[in-house]
């Protein structure tokens, strides 16, 4: 049995006729933690909606535990989902419902656990992520970062075997960067699960990820150990991971000439 929780098998996708991904192949192996990392607009988000079978590929195949995702039915994708969670940069908590009832939401709505088990384990989801004390509170009564750790555990309720975390960073100070980046790789260890992370923070992710790919023009350009990639001398991948503004990623973004557009203004 192979030890690929998630694979993504030459797998070509676009919106609207236009190509996003054109033959991506990436394994994402038990027990680690894989970034995607990539330009704006490169697909990256896609491809988590793409492992989650909410959109179907057009080419290729992803397969969760060897189960190929778009020939689900509805029960399949439903048990399939179950064995995900997923923290979205927008993943807003419900701004009715206090800290405990949010993070107990999954629990009430998918399992029929007692009121007492959802109690035990909503604290300790609650403890895992350091807000145990904060259970009362509501979603405007938080900061950004316990937001997004309220959210974290809400994701993790029912135990994921998987974790999918879009720009988990975005948005955040530097102490709640740091904290939420500590705790995608100890929950992930404490769990047992496989975590696939998207995002731009370079330094945050190259800490915690035991492997990364780079996706560019809608292939994986790019692939290895955040310490192989530091040493990379590919353009792209130099560019990108040492900010550099010159590089194969323009600056500017497609557009005709300067001086005829100046003219022509006159
Ligand atoms: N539902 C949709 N319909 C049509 N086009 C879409 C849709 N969702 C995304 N796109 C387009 O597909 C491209 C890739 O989007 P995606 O969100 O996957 O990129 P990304 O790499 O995650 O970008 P970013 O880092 O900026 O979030 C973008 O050009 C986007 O405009």
């Amino acid at each position: 049995m192979t030890n690929n929780i998630v694979e993504i098998d030459n797998l070509s996708f676009g919106y609207k006729g236009r190509l996003l991904h054109k033959g991506i192949n990436m394994v994402f192996p038990r027990g680690k933690v894989v970034a995607i990392m990539g330009g704006s607009g490169s697909g990256k988000t896609t491809l988590l909606r793409l492992i989650g079978g909410q959109i179907k590929p057009s080419k290729g195949e992803v397969r969760v535990h060897g189960d190929v995702v778009h020939k689900q039915d509805r029960d399949g994708i439903f048990k399939l989902r179950r064995k995900m969670g997923m923290l979205f940069q927008q993943g807003a908590l419900f701004t009715d419902l206090s800290v405990y009832e949010n993070v107990a939401f999954p629990m009430r709505e998918l399992t029929d656990l007692p009121d007492s088990m959802i109690h035990d384990l909503v604290l300790m989801k609650l403890n895992a992520v350091g807000l145990r004390g904060a259970h009362t509170l509501m979603p405007a009564e938080l900061s950004g970062g316990m937001a997004r750790r309220v959210a974290l555990a809400r994701a993790i309720a029912l135990d994921p075997a998987i974790m999918m975390y879009d720009e988990p960073f975005a948005g955040l100070d530097p102490i709640s960067m740091g904290v939420i980046c500590s705790l995608i790789r100890s929950l992930n260890d404490a769990l047992g699960a496989t975590s696939i992370i998207v995002s731009h923070d370079v330094k945050e992710t190259f800490l915690i990820a035991d492997y990364v790919y780079f996706v560019a023009n809608g292939v994986v350009t790019a692939e290895g150990t955040p310490d192989d990639l530091m040493k990379s001398t590919l353009p792209f991948v130099h560019q990108f991971v040492h900010g550099d503004k010159d590089g194969p990623v323009p600056f500017h973004y497609p557009a005709g000439n300067y001086q005829a557009e100046l003219m022509k203004q006159k």
